[in-house]
């Protein structure tokens, strides 16, 4: 941990046969200041656990994802595994832009027998992107329509949306901001534990939206933000939840549909600050996600946003709740033949990369 040793080394042949010769070597010191940072890190031993725990979780389940389609792993060329966000720190956040999934790629290849890409952010973000979104390239390859303007709205922890036309250059896509994060968080306060979400929207349903906590919760920074942006459990997680929570004298129900109407509204007026002046109308909004399972949820959006067209994506003959997986699924395929599949106008990169990395 004091410092860095770089060498630089001359290897012709390969194996017993290897020689190596030493071209260079440089020591160069960590900063005392940078060696307390690493050595500070709160709980590296979770995290060490986690990655490798979820890398056993993501192997079971494409091991039996295979099976449940009559195959075996032999038959399958790559696994595309984007992993568990544990961090996501584009440059509004911190001053050094970094991303952070876990879920090792090595335990998902050992354990299936098959090449592995993962780690699909970290490219575009080195290129100065947010390393998110990325599900714009798959949006374009898969959904495009000749003529038409579609809008493909993500509702999950985070919400996103795609506007695809017939170019890749042009598409507009960024982070809306919530999605099902605050919903999330205040259910599990509400029911003890008992309910991991609004299931069904069966909470949100019950209350009337505060007004005054609704505007507050709207001067959040992330919406002074113009795309390209990107969010994450930073500005929407549980610090916001805590702090719904202690608002004086509400009713939980009160507090949770506030917190839907947060999602409709912060995604509403981002059609209206960026995409209704740029494209004028759209065929219609695709929605997915597990936003889109909830009903409430779901009544409200399209209210908001009517006359526009609101679907779920199964109405393109595609389970909504198989886009993610399927986008990294393409995006992993387009690695193994050096692809680029950020899309700078949604990322902010300065260039267009091939993402991801290959274990063998
Ligand atoms: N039946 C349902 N009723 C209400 N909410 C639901 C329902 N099913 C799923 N959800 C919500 O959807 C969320 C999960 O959505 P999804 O799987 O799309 O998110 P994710 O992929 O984990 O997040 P992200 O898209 O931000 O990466 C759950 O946390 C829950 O809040
Ligand atoms: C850092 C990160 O994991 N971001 C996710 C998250 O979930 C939704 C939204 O925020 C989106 O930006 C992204 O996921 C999708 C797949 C994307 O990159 O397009």
């Amino acid at each position: 941990m004091d410092a860095v040793e770089a060498v630089l080394c001359q290897i012709e042949e390969t194996g017993a046969q290897a020689q190596l010769k030493l071209v260079a070597h440089l020591s160069r010191p960590f900063p005392p200041d940078f060696i307390q940072r690493v050595l500070s890190v709160s709980d590296p031993r979770t995290l060490c656990e986690l990655n490798f725990e979820l890398g056993e979780r993501f192997a079971e389940a494409a091991l039996a994802v295979i099976a449940h389609a009559g195959l075996r792993p032999g038959d399958v060329d790559i696994i595309g595994s984007h992993g568990q966000t544990v961090a996501h720190l584009p440059s509004s956040l911190s001053a050094t832009p970094s991303t952070l999934q876990i879920g090792e790629a090595s335990v998902i290849a050992e354990r299936t027998g098959i090449p592995v890409v993962s780690d699909f952010r970290t490219r575009d973000m080195a290129a100065g992107g947010q390393g998110a979104p990325l599900v714009p390239y798959f949006d374009w390859v898969v959904f495009r329509k000749p003529g038409a303007v579609r809008a493909f709205q993500n509702i999950g922890g985070i919400a996103n949306v795609s506007v695809v036309g017939d170019r890749l250059d042009d598409i507009l896509a960024f982070d809306t901001g919530p999605g099902n994060m605050v919903l999330d968080g205040l259910a599990r306060r509400i029911t003890q534990g008992q309910l991991q979400c609004d299931l069904d929207g069966q909470l949100s349903r019950q209350g009337t939206v505060i007004p005054s906590i609704l505007a507050e919760l709207l001067t959040h920074p992330f919406f002074a933000l113009p795309p390209p942006r990107s969010a994450g459990r930073e500005g929407f997680g549980e610090a916001l939840v805590t702090w719904l929570w202690e608002q004086p004298r509400n009713k939980p129900e009160d507090l949770i549909t506030t917190a839907l109407a947060f999602t409709v509204e912060a995604t509403a007026r981002a059609y209206e600050a960026y995409v209704l002046p740029r494209y004028g109308s759209l065929e219609a909004v695709y929605v997915s996600g597990g936003g889109s399972r909830n009903p409430t949820l779901m009544e409200r959006f399209s209210a908001r946003l009517a006359p526009l067209p609101v679907r779920t994506l199964d109405a393109l003959g595609f389970p909504e709740g198989a886009k993610e997986a399927a986008c990294f699924a393409l995006l992993a395929a387009e690695h193994l033949v050096g692809t680029p599949t950020n899309v700078p106008s949604a990322t902010g990169a300065r260039r267009r990369v091939v993402l991801g990395k290959l274990t063998p």
